[in-house]
């Protein structure tokens, strides 16, 4: 990699989000939850009033209604709009840009290349996918480097996305798989999560306590995994016992495809990542 060519402070960048929605809250929150950024050191933008007032109540940030004034107090821009936004924010951006600017983009698709014939080649570009865990510090993220980003500026991505959760370091060619797995995998366990609740509730139990042992059930379970570092089939095995009632259920979940149809959610949504890329955008 080349040598940084900033001269911005590197252990204490001033950070920026255009864009003040789901994500860019979660990470905003995040970030001054584990002391990574302080307050003053975070400004926003957002064309919605409700949510810049929303985020600056409850982070404590500026949020200002337009995107220069995010650009000019920042050093690392975090680019939080959606996909279909982008086109007209890089080209709103590209001519207030200095040389110490890093870009971070979260958008889903948007490829490297794309900005940086949009921003200029020589843009340091540093695209990540996170996913909204990180609001609690247990974000799941992936990021790739472009051409031109230092090793600073991967070692200031990184600290701030493992402040928020764990990252990974992959190609680019990899974020849309990283998308339809980490990126979108919350929505799709948050369904598994109902759908155990309300497996406890047909078998007889009030709701709230049915839903608060799915999500621990789903915590500790994910915790074995991480934690013991053993294959998650054989920590399916210890929980198994012969002729008892997880494989009764086991057999249930084998019939009615659970695993195919997780398989279809992570790969449909990698390919609609990569769709996204595509220049017609619904
Ligand atoms: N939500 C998630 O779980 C994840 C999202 N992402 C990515 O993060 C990005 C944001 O997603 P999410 O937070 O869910 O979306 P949201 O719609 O919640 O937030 C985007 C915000 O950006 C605002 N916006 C639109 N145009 C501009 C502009 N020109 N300048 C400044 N702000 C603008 C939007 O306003 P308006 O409503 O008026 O358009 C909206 O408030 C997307 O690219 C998505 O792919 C990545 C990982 C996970
Ligand atoms: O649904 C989406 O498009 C975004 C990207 C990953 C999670 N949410």
């Amino acid at each position: 990699m080349k040598p940084p060519a900033a001269t911005a402070d590197r252990d204490a960048l001033r950070w920026g989000f255009i864009g003040s929605g789901r994500m860019a809250s979660a990470l905003v929150k995040g970030m001054i939850r584990a002391g990574v950024a302080t307050p003053d050191r975070i400004v926003a933008s957002d064309p919605q009033a409700g949510t810049r007032d929303e985020l600056a109540r409850e982070a404590g940030i500026a949020v200002h209604a337009s995107n220069s004034p995010v650009v000019e107090a920042s050093d690392a821009i975090v680019l939080a709009v959606k996909p279909q936004s982008m086109a007209s924010v890089l080209a709103e951006i590209a001519p207030m840009l200095a040389p110490r600017h890093l870009i971070v983009s979260i958008a889903a698709g948007v490829g490297i290349g794309a900005m940086r014939a949009a921003l200029g080649a020589s843009t340091r570009i540093v695209r990540v996918m996170p996913n909204t865990p990180a609001l609690l510090g247990e974000g799941a993220s992936a990021y790739a480097l472009g051409p031109d980003a230092t090793d600073a500026d991967a070692q200031a991505v990184q600290r701030f996305l493992d402040s928020v959760g764990r990252s990974v370091r992959v190609p680019e060619s990899q974020l849309d798989a990283v998308t339809g797995l980490s990126g979108s995998g919350p929505a799709f366990v948050y369904m598994v999560i109902e759908a155990l609740s309300d497996g406890g509730v047909r078998a007889g139990l009030p709701r709230d306590v049915a839903t608060t042992l799915a999500a621990q059930t789903v915590l500790g379970a994910a915790k074995m995994v991480l934690e013991t570092g053993l294959h998650p089939g054989a920590l399916k095995d210890q929980v198994t016992s012969p002729g008892g009632t997880t494989i009764a259920g086991v057999q249930v979940l084998e019939r009615a495809a659970l695993r195919g149809a997780l398989i279809d959610a992570v790969d449909a949504a990698a390919r609609r990542s990569a769709e996204l890329a595509g220049p017609a955008r619904p």
